[in-house]
């Protein structure tokens, strides 16, 4: 059983984590280190020189990574957090070596690119979604329900939308595939980025930690106001943990006020609300709050099965959410039950790359996020484009070519070469209650293995592409992006679907992935 009180901070576990820390760094074993020191810091108890201790030692796995700025800052949280001062002395000669070594070495830095200096909308951006192209637009019949379509031609490797979720949690639960139990000591809990783990942590909680002041004032503000008090169950809630993240944003929109959110949802009533109703451009942080809010609530739910988790027993355990829940037990289970159905559709998992040097090999569940206009766009088993993830934010991508009129699809889990139309069918109706028209499924195209081939030489460069792709460093991935884009929309309208093209479509996500992974990795 979990308990409420694992949450608060203790010096003797810190103690531990900050042992077990030492074993890493003596190991050379960089990365576990700075998770046991991250874990550590979370425990200490403010004011107490454990704080100090963990910084202090956060710095020396910085001063032998070479990340000179990084030992610098953390020496400077450790002397201004109770570092026993007897042993300034040892912080002051790492400083001194420290600002030797700086001076003739710069080389960490070129390992720190931005991925999105490279993923940029491809056109002009809708001037009220700015993270949308223009020519895109919704849509809506019976078949599918709301949809985008294409108001000109795109071509493969463009890129249509970068969104970053308003509502996104942080998941450190190792039920889910591949989610890490210490992603709490290893992300910041509101932009989920990693900040090479230089994190600070909740002054209160024990499982909360930030990449910078900015992001800790935001989640004090926003969320975890509420949240800290009873982050332990939260984090072990599943999908429960997003419903309630998503009501204490939006209570919070309204300075915690019940009465004026559930006034504010009633007056919204319009069920086809949806992100091309408002406009994005605006600055005011409070507009944009209930714009994102009435986007994510009014997404497609099925409301068939009906009985979904009641949330009292987690509002039980807070007294001014018990209040609420007194005052509001209507409103809330409703909220809450809409939130899990929108959510069984049309939330997504966040992907992230792992800086541990042999975690970075496949992407790992970092989150959940709700992405209101990227939730528009229907599912195909053939898509033509690929959802990407980077640092918390989704991109479109197009993977093979769009016609004007066209509407945009992508894969929700079930593509044409991996899996029989049965099963895809099937699967497809369990998780979403519709039956697949897509091209794939009408004309039943082939599993990988039974692909036509079209051109035995370019095939055989497919087949070399698809063997050297991992390998390729990062300006070397830039330039086959470009080519393999260029032979995918060439052979297209002729030779689709064939071997060689779904070839080309993967070398692509892998030169994707290749410019996107982070670069500098810890041992
Ligand atoms: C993420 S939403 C997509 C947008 C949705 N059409 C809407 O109106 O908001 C997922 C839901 O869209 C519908 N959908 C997605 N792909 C579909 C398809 N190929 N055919 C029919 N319905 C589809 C299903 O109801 C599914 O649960």
């Amino acid at each position: 059983m979990i308990d409420i009180l694992d949450s608060f901070k203790s010096n003797e576990i810190a103690n531990e984590c900050r042992n077990a820390g030492n074993k890493f760094y003596c190991e050379r074993n960089f990365f576990d280190a700075l998770v046991k020191y991250n874990e550590s810091l979370c425990y200490a108890v403010i004011d107490s020189e454990a704080v100090g201790l963990a910084y202090a030692n956060r710095s020396a796995v910085y001063f032998e990574m070479k990340l000179f700025d990084k030992c610098l800052k953390n020496i400077e949280l450790a002397k201004a957090n109770n570092y026993p001062k007897k042993n300034f002395h040892i912080l002051d000669k790492r400083s001194q070596k420290c600002n030797e070594l700086k001076a003739y070495s710069n080389d960490q830095e070129r390992f720190l690119e931005n991925p999105f200096d490279f993923v940029k909308l491809s056109y002009n951006e809708n001037s009220r979604l700015p993270f949308v192209v223009e020519n895109l637009e919704l849509k809506q019949n019976d078949i599918f329900g709301r949809y985008i379509l294409a108001k000109q031609d795109f071509n493969v490797g463009d890129i249509l939308a970068i969104e970053e979720p308003y509502f996104k949690i942080l998941k450190s639960d190792s039920r889910y595939d591949s989610c890490q139990e210490t992603n709490k000591y290893q992300r910041c809990a509101v932009c989920l980025k990693d900040n090479l783990l230089d994190l600070i942590s909740c002054s209160t909680c024990s499982s909360t930690m930030y990449c910078s002041q900015e992001c800790l004032k935001y989640a004090e503000k926003n969320f975890h106001n509420y949240e800290c008090a009873i982050i332990m169950i939260l984090l072990k809630s599943g999908i429960m943990q997003m419903a309630m993240r998503v009501f204490f944003q939006s209570l919070n929109i309204f300075d915690g006020s019940i009465s004026e959110l559930e006034q504010f949802l009633n007056n919204c009533k319009k069920s086809s609300t949806s992100v091309y109703d408002f406009d994005f451009s605006d600055a005011n942080e409070k507009i944009r709050a209930k714009n994102c809010l009435l986007s994510a609530y009014n997404l497609t739910r099925n409301d068939e099965d009906s009985q979904n988790e009641s949330p009292q027993k987690l509002f039980m355990l807070h007294p001014v959410l018990a209040e609420m829940w007194k005052s509001h037990t209507k409103f809330i289970t409703n909220f809450i039950s809409r939130i899990l159905k929108i959510g069984d559709s049309n939330f997504h998992g966040i992907c992230g790359w792992s800086i541990q040097k042999h975690k970075n090999v496949e992407p790992e569940m970092v989150g959940i996020g709700c992405y209101p206009f990227i939730s528009l766009i229907n599912h195909a088993c053939v898509p033509n484009v690929n959802r990407i993830y980077a640092e918390g934010k989704m991109f479109l991508l197009v993977e093979r070519p769009i016609m004007k009129g066209e509407q945009l699809f992508d894969c929700y889990r079930t593509t044409f070469f991996t899996q029989s139309k049965n099963e895809r069918q099937a699967i497809l109706f369990e998780s979403y209650s519709f039956h697949c028209q897509c091209e794939a499924c009408i004309k039943n195209y082939p599993l990988f293995h039974a692909l036509k081939s079209f051109d035995k030489k370019l095939l055989k460069y497919a087949k070399k592409c698809k063997n050297d792709v991992r390998k390729l460093e990062t300006d070397e991935a830039k330039k086959k992006f470009y080519e393999y884009c260029a032979i995918i929309q060439e052979q297209y309208f002729n030779h689709f679907p064939s071997s060689e093209i779904v070839l080309f479509q993967e070398c692509l996500q892998q030169c994707i992935s290749i410019i996107i992974k982070p670069k500098l990795l810890f041992p």
